[in-house]
């Protein structure tokens, strides 16, 4: 890979020959060397000369994440220079040379103009939308913009560690970068293949790239290509000098679509912003001018949940950029996703209440609701990607509540909210994109994060790895996935309900094939997996709603001794009944004032072994089954086979776990029982007190339901599900763990549906696919640059 060098005097002569080249050389590298490009070299070293000792040295460091110390280098940045006046005030040295310097920025302009022309050229802009002057007139010398003259100094080193730089990886943020290097080199660009190319330098030669702003505006088209300075061995203990000419567009020019066939006129991106403000969000996200940003793709889901609706942004690298040179056996995986950026900040944020408290006023969802969160998104997605990314908003347990109508007001707002932004990608029905989903479909898109998180996927055949062999005939016959036997199974807990989701042993699944999802996804070779999974929820089976029922039955327990009670003389004062309750630390008090008089307040006894005896009857054990068999209240599910089948537990299965009895991950049913058994039988005053003294995190309420959670969770776990208490499992996974947090990703069902939708645009080896993805893959930065470095027909070229 190389730079081209043009003669940019064949512009005169022939501008569209000229303008081809300049247009080539910026759709693949975005850099290109021009000669007899009319700037005299007097004015360029003068200027470089007068820099020495006026700036500050290792101030900025451009690639933090590679770097950590600043870079090496110092600099001086101007702006524009109108009739000797300089926008800021300047060393008394180059105050002296004001009219030096103005007359240099503006041979410098003179120049980008001309390169405009040459893009406005290139890309066929017709005489009636201004011809060969588009570009230009957005970039007027006198108007306010971005534009800027940096004169640099990397000071000679006598040594440097190896990880030292000159100058960090970065893109550069305007239309046109002019730059004048003398004699030292030691750029380096960052070719499409992620290698770093050394930059030479040639004395009659001046370098022009390709900033932020231009690839925005090309959508894509032009590359602004990642660069940077390094030390050169033979050249550290030499000063390095360069002049750099960022030519940027106006502040108050739209970026409206180009016209040009080159352009795709569907593309929203460039809509409603100016030059200025493309600007602004290029200075607050230093991070996309990092190589993780690159040919990354981008994914929004809105968790709408009872309490609150959380905003999630997950990025993938772009398959085909994955994929590039590897071999296919070493692609037989999905692809990596992340949740927010390469400093580990999560790109999440929630806003409270929930989406359903919007049920007497659902216009207001978008602008009260939405609003924060798809706002949060637009930042921190990268502009041009955002309208290549997909964006969902799936309800849950709070909607579901809503009746019909007013479920269908809140979504259609909400669709009308983000229709109406127009800028993420959005299918033709917007209910496709915005709905409420059923307890299985959460329950599966968490069964498919857990096993994605936990590498459940990658386990075939048995607890084996698939083998060469296997992945070879599976590559000769084209319809054949690989069945899976041991995925993780996956339990979820909330307050209202339970969710089980897993994939029955081979005999099981055949007998309740008709009670089985599909679940297709595709790893990066393009290979098709598919598992039938199973999901049931259990409706009142939560930890909230197993306790309202625990109370009623408590209640009625009570009353049908104690005839008074049941029959209260109304003219009597309300009398206050206390009942006793094992599930509750001794002497706790809690008054349920939810239900009619009289009141009842439940006092702990704190037993754990009682509690468990009476909250075994909430399973509902002897509920008639009608479709065999069933685990427990008459709901149907295939029967567990342990050998094969481990679980994994989240929400209340870890907080019951962990927060107060430090039990979370490998489930160790003695332990827990001691726990629980030290726990019910506490004191109420001293677990209040000893809560004060460790100033953990816990809340009361935990504190208050802890000893019924325990017991909830150990009868569903085994009563319920049929958790055998132990068995051995050596060389395999426990037979039941509770997890929150896998490599630092918080396992939630939001993940799983981004595993779908990442999976789902694999380009596939194999048409097997039931139905293509609704749009052809964006191609990100380097799009497309394969096909295009065969067409390039350099002008003239250096061999690096
Ligand atoms: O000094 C150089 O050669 C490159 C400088 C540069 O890339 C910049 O300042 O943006
Ligand atoms: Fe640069």
């Amino acid at each position: 890979m190389t730079i081209p060098i043009i003669d940019f005097s064949l512009f005169e002569e022939d501008p569209l020959n000229c303008s081809k080249q300049i247009r080539t050389a910026s759709e693949s590298i975005g850099f290109f060397f021009l000669k007899n490009h009319g700037i005299e070299q007097k004015s360029q070293y003068r200027i470089t000369r007068e820099n020495q000792g006026y700036t500050s040295t290792h101030q900025e460091t451009l690639d933090p994440d590679n770097h950590t110390s600043g870079d090496f280098k110092e600099s001086f940045n101007f702006g524009m220079i109108h009739d000797g006046k300089p926008p800021q005030k300047l060393p008394s040295l180059f105050e002296k040379n004001l009219i030096t310097l103005e007359s240099f920025m503006k041979s410098c302009h003179r120049l980008c103009m001309k390169i405009l022309q040459a893009f406005a050229i290139a890309l066929e802009i017709s005489e009636t939308e201004g011809g060969k002057h588009w570009f230009e007139k957005k970039h007027r010398y006198e108007a306010k913009s971005g534009t800027t003259l940096r004169i640099l100094h990397y000071p000679a080193m006598n040594q440097v560690n190896p990880e030292d730089i000159r100058a960090g990886s970065h893109s550069d943020y305007g239309s046109v970068t002019i730059l004048f290097q003398k004699d030292i080199a030691g750029l380096e660009v960052l070719s499409a293949d992620m290698n770093w190319i050394s930059v030479p330098v040639f004395p009659d030669c001046i370098l022009i790239n390709i900033g932020d702003l231009l690839e925005f505006w090309t959508q894509g088209l032009f590359k602004s290509t990642i660069h940077r300075v390094v030390f050169r061995k033979e050249t550290l203990n030499q000063d390095r000098y360069s002049v750099a000419y960022f030519c940027h567009a106006e502040d108050d020019v739209r970026l409206d679509p180009i016209p040009s066939r080159f352009m795709t006129a569907d593309e929203k991106g460039g809509k409603n912003m100016t030059a200025g403000e493309h600007l602004k969000e290029r200075e607050v996200m230093p991070s996309i001018t990092s190589t993780w940003s690159f040919n990354r793709n981008y994914g929004v889901v809105i968790d709408a949940g009872s309490s609150g609706s959380r905003i999630q942004i997950y990025s993938w690298k772009e398959h085909d950029f994955v994929r590039k040179g590897k071999d296919p056996k070493d692609l037989h995986t999905l692809p990596t996703i992340e949740l927010g950026d390469e400093f580990g900040i999560k790109w999440q944020k929630k806003v409270e209440p929930g989406i359903s408290s919007f049920a007497l006023n659902p216009s207001e969802v978008g602008e009260k609701h939405l609003k924060e969160l798809i706002d949060f998104a637009l930042e921190v997605v990268p502009s041009y990607e955002i309208s290549n990314t997909p964006i969902y908003l799936l309800a849950t347990a709070g909607m579901r509540l809503l009746p019909p109508h007013q479920q269908a007001a809140i979504l259609q707002s909400a669709c009308d909210y983000i229709m109406f932004q127009n800028r993420f990608k959005m299918m033709e029905k917007c209910s496709d994109h915005v709905q409420v989903i059923s307890g299985e479909k959460e329950g599966l898109y968490g069964w498919i994060a857990v096993n994605y998180l936990m590498g459940g996927f990658e386990k075939d055949e048995g607890d084996h790895k698939v083998t060469d062999s296997q992945l070879q005939q599976s590559y000769d016959n084209d319809f054949s996935s690989i069945k899976h036997m041991t995925t993780f199974g996956f339990l979820d807990m909330g307050g209202a309900s339970t969710q089980i989701a897993f994939e029955p042993n081979l005999d099981e699944s055949k007998k309740h094939a008709n009670d089985l999802t599909t679940v297709l996804l595709w790893t990066l070779d393009g290979q098709q997996m598919e598992y039938k999974v199973f999901v049931t929820t259990f409706l009142g089976y939560g930890t909230n709603e197993a306790r309202r029922r625990y109370i009623e039955d408590r209640i009625q327990n009570y009353t049908s001794t104690h005839e008074k009670i049941a029959n209260p003389d109304s003219s009597l004062e309300q009398p206050n009944v206390l009942i006793n309750d094992p599930c509750l630390p001794i002497d706790l008090l809690l008054t349920d004032t939810a239900l009619p008089p009289p009141l009842y307040t439940l006092q702990g006894t704190g037993n754990f072994e009682q509690c468990l005896n009476y909250t075994y009857s909430l399973l509902n054990k002897s509920v008639a089954c009608f479709d065999e068999p069933c685990l427990f209240n008459g709901v149907h599910t295939p029967t567990i086979d342990f050998t094969v089948n481990n679980f994994i537990g989240i929400s209340e299965y870890w907080y019951t776990s962990h927060d107060i009895f430090d039990q979370g991950g490998k489930w160790d049913y003695e332990n827990f029982e001691t726990k629980a058994t030290d726990y019910c039988s506490s004191k109420w005053d001293n677990i209040v007190n000893n809560y004060h003294k460790s100033g953990t995190l816990t809340n009361l309420p935990r504190l208050e339901m802890q000893c019924f959670k325990a017991a909830w969770l150990v009868n569903v776990l085994h009563n319920g599900i049929g958790i055998p208490k132990s068995e051995s499992t050596i060389g395999r996974p426990p037979l039941f763990q509770s997890i929150d947090v896998i490599d630092n990703m918080q396992v939630s069902w939001t993940l799983g549906k981004m595993v779908l939708e990442a999976s789902s645009t694999i380009p596939l080896v194999f048409d097997a696919r039931p139905k293509p993805p609704p749009n052809p893959q964006h191609h990100g930065i380097f799009g497309y640059y394969n096909f295009m470095v065969d067409t390039i027909n350099y002008y003239m070229v250096y061999v690096l």
